[in-house]
């Protein structure tokens, strides 16, 4: 998908919402563990229920390996399921990936020919070449972590280096790096006072923003200094939803969810 593509959803669908698809079978309803394949199960439910208030849905790849192969399974079934069914919508798998090129090149066929997902997350931390494998593939978009939302961020990421902080060096080095035009960034919601900085260095670029939610972010106040010319925000919620109910309506609570952010988000983009 490109990134003209998405904006016209966003237009369309008044939302910038992506949808965390972090299936942890101790918190899905019981019942459903007597499917053949309870994470697919909750998550075609989920995605059925909330795909007209959301451009995208995140399946973190770590609430899939935890379950081995059964759990890759799934985690296959799910993206076909939503390039079949809902091809509009912008996949993003969030794998953290990053590794020396000829690694990166695997990692990045993985997730965008085998598992046919529109991005993928990568980590910085091994630099250019770790992450140019990735960028290579046409409309194809690699979210690379900036400021993440933890509170371990401040450890590395905000740590002064010659005149600046290693987050902001992160996405100065990145602009000049081939095919720089299929990168986005991940900027925690719980960093909100960070917004008016990162926007000086990327103006333009879509940033991933996790945190709203269960980890206490406020859309609000990401809005004020995230939002670019072209929207330029997907702010991810995952648990805040996809766990509203452990009843049979589990879904229909969660679109709830879904539709009080879908509300704000449209009342930030009138
Ligand atoms: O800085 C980061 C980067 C990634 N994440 C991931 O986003 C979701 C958030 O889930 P919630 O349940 O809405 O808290 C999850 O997959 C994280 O691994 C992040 O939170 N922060």
């Amino acid at each position: 998908m490109t990134t003209q593509e998405l904006v016209a959803q966003i237009q369309k669908k008044k939302s910038f919402l992506c949808i965390g698809l972090d299936v942890d079978l101790d918190k899905i309803p019981p019942y459903l563990l007597k499917e053949e394949d309870p994470i697919f199960a909750f998550n075609k439910a989920i995605i059925d229920a909330t795909h007209h208030l959301c451009v995208s849905y995140k399946p973190n790849i770590a609430f899939y390996e935890a379950y081995g192969l059964k759990g890759w399974k799934s985690l296959e079934k799910t993206i076909n399921y939503l390039n079949e069914n809902y091809p509009e919508i912008f996949t993003i798998a969030d794998a953290k990936r990053g590794d020396i090129g000829n690694t990166s090149t695997m990692y990045a066929k993985a997730f965008f020919k085998d598992l046919v997902f529109d991005s993928v997350t990568v980590a910085p931390y091994m630099g250019k070449d770790s992450v140019e494998p990735f960028l290579a593939f046409k409309d194809k978009h690699t979210i690379m972590l900036a400021l993440t939302s933890n509170e371990g961020a401040f450890d590395f990421q905000t740590k002064q280096i010659d005149d600046k902080e290693l987050y902001k060096h992160v996405l100065e080095t990145s602009k000049s790096w081939k095919n720089a035009k299929n990168l986005m960034y991940v900027v925690g919601a719980t960093k909100a006072e960070y917004f008016k900085e990162i926007r000086k260095i990327v103006p333009d670029s879509f940033l991933l923003v996790p945190g709203v939610g269960a980890q206490g972010g406020n859309l609000q106040e990401v809005c004020k200094y995230g939002l670019s010319k072209n929207i330029g925000l997907l702010i991810n919620s995952s648990r805040g939803i996809i766990y509203a109910s452990k009843e049979p309506n589990f879904a229909e609570e969660a679109a709830k969810k879904a539709l009080e952010l879908q509300v704000q988000m449209a009342a930030v983009l009138n």
